[in-house]
């Protein structure tokens, strides 16, 4: 066992205890190596162990441990898309899902500017065309958006999101989740979100 695998067993028990994701849902990955350390496909991110996690290559394949996440492909289209990242997660958050599904949503960038808090940590937000989960064709779609952008919403789905480690990218999906949130709470009302120089000046 590493220390990257008790992380990502940690990280899985706080998002799902805080129901950020639920059931068997959401999948979390850490670059490790020439490959990535992945969530095993059918378990509970509340119940993961850090000595049965799965080990993928970059291009996908299956190399040791358990049967990987039905979206170890996705994971590993996010890392050769973005050689920076070290993480990468995937939710079932209630909120991003909720907006996920909304018909006539910008799919360059789905959610507006609300706070700096939302550009520092996601920034602009691609929504990918919906495909069932598991499904290989999402992959080049999604590697070509992670090229610009390091949080992707997946239409009728959720968030996947890539960070440097762990913690940046379960911090991006938890602004993410708070924004969207905001985002459906805030509908009925005007909007005056951040103007195009006041995002400037945060990134
Ligand atoms: O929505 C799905 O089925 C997957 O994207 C998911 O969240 C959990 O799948 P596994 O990681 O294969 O358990
Ligand atoms: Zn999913």
């Amino acid at each position: 066992m590493t220390e990257i695998s008790q992380q990502i067993a940690d990280l899985g028990a706080s998002l799902f205890h805080r129901r950020l994701t639920h059931g068997r849902t959401g999948n979390i990955s850490a670059r490790s190596g020439d490959g990535l350390l992945i969530t095993p496909t059918g378990g509970s991110l509340g119940d993961l162990s850090p000595d049965g996690l799965s080990f993928v290559s970059l291009a996908g394949e299956h190399l040791s441990g358990p049967r990987p996440s039905k979206e170890a492909f996705l994971h590993a289209a996010l890392y050769r898309a973005r050689p920076a990242a070290g993480a990468v997660v995937h939710l079932h958050s209630t909120y991003s899902v909720a907006v996920s599904c909304h018909d006539g949503l910008d799919p360059d960038d789905a959610l507006p500017p609300l706070t700096a808090y939302y550009v520092m940590r996601v920034g602009r937000l691609p929504l990918l065309p919906y495909h069932a989960p598991g499904d290989p064709a999402l992959g080049p779609i999604a590697e070509r958006a992670a090229r610009t952008a390091h949080a992707l919403l997946l239409a009728n789905h959720g968030p996947i999101v890539a960070g440097g480690d762990l913690g940046s990218a379960a911090d991006a999906v938890e602004e993410l989740e708070e924004t969207a949130r905001l985002w459906l709470l805030l509908r009925e009302r005007p909007i005056r979100p951040l103007t195009p120089e006041q995002v400037r000046s945060l990134t």
